[in-house]
């Protein structure tokens, strides 16, 4: 089953995959916002209707724009808080309680490369962060559960079209490549792959764990941020102390 928001590109992306199934599985795909509770447990609840199971959960929805944060309107950073933690939130809840409690499962939370902060999102950084220590907290509770639930943090470098269309900037990812150690952008595939890999019985001894695929970005250099030469930084020393004293 594969979930969002907007219909027809749901329908899109479902066809094109079909096309491209070459097992008998089967694919459905439903309308879900991930910020509304009753939406996702619906959502859960018609996969088990439809299949009889459910496995597997990825979660992939997510998202954010970029500006300052003393500019984000309260409005603003809950929709984002919404869509990145909460939303990721209450699928792993839903899963859990309405199926993996019982019958065990594998669940892959998507996050970002926000090891360094992420300037200019970090909204997005806050929420992402709280992902990836989420995951590590529902990876000991539900272990006795026969769940695994790990994480996959694509550097800030695979090409999305939705991502361009939202920063009005076609180039935007490729603005990151001299800063990154593999010196290209990532694929889709090689998010894809890592996903696949956790979902095996091939990591069946991982859990609580987030893999990285971001070309050795995370150990370089922030991307696109740079931070303005400015002098409002003072140096503290001993002396300042004695001055500091005096003063009192
Ligand atoms: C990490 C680095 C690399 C990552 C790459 C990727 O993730 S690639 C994938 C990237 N893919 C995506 O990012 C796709 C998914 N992203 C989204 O759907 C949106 O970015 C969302 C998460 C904000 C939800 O939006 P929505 O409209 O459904 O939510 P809503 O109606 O509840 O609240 C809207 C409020 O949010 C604010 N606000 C929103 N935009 C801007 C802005 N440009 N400017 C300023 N503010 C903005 C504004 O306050 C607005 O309220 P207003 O002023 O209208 O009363
Ligand atoms: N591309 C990159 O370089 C990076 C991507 N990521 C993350 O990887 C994931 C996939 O990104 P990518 O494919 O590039 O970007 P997209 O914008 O193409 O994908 C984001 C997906 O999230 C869905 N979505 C957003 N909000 C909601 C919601 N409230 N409820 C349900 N679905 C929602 C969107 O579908 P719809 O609009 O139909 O709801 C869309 O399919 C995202 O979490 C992204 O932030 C992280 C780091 C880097």
């Amino acid at each position: 089953m594969v979930a969002s928001r907007n219909e027809e590109r749901l329908r899109k992306a479902t066809d094109e995959m079909k096309k491209n199934i070459t097992s008998p599985a089967e694919l459905d795909h439903m309308q879900c916002n991930i910020r509304k509770e009753e939406q996702v447990q619906n959502l859960i609840s018609t996969t088990l209707k439809r299949f009889g199971k459910l496995d597997f959960l990825i979660n992939n929805g997510g998202g954010q724009f970029p500006a300052r944060a003393e500019s984000f309107s309260l409005k603003g950073w809950n929709a984002v808080i919404e869509t990145n933690l909460t939303g990721t939130f209450l699928c792993c809840r839903e899963a859990y309680n309405q199926w993996m409690n019982d019958n065990g499962g594998v669940i892959v939370n998507i996050i970002a490369d926000m090891w360094k902060g992420i300037p200019m999102m970090s909204h997005t950084g806050a929420a992402r962060a709280a992902v990836d220590n989420l995951t590590k907290s529902l990876a000991l509770e539900w272990a006795e559960s026969g769940v695994r639930i790990n994480s996959v943090a694509p550097g800030s470098s695979i090409y999305s079209e939705t991502a361009a269309a939202n920063y009005g900037d076609p180039k935007i990812f490729a603005y990151n490549i001299p800063k990154i150690p593999l010196k290209r952008l990532g694929t889709v595939e090689e998010i894809s792959t890592s996903v696949c890999f956790l979902l095996s019985p091939a990591s069946a001894y991982i859990t609580g764990e987030t893999i990285k695929v971001d070309g050795g970005g995370s150990l370089y250099s922030t991307m696109i941020f740079e931070v303005p030469d400015h002098k409002k930084s003072k140096a503290y020393t001993w002396k300042d102390d004695e001055e500091t004293k005096s003063k009192l």
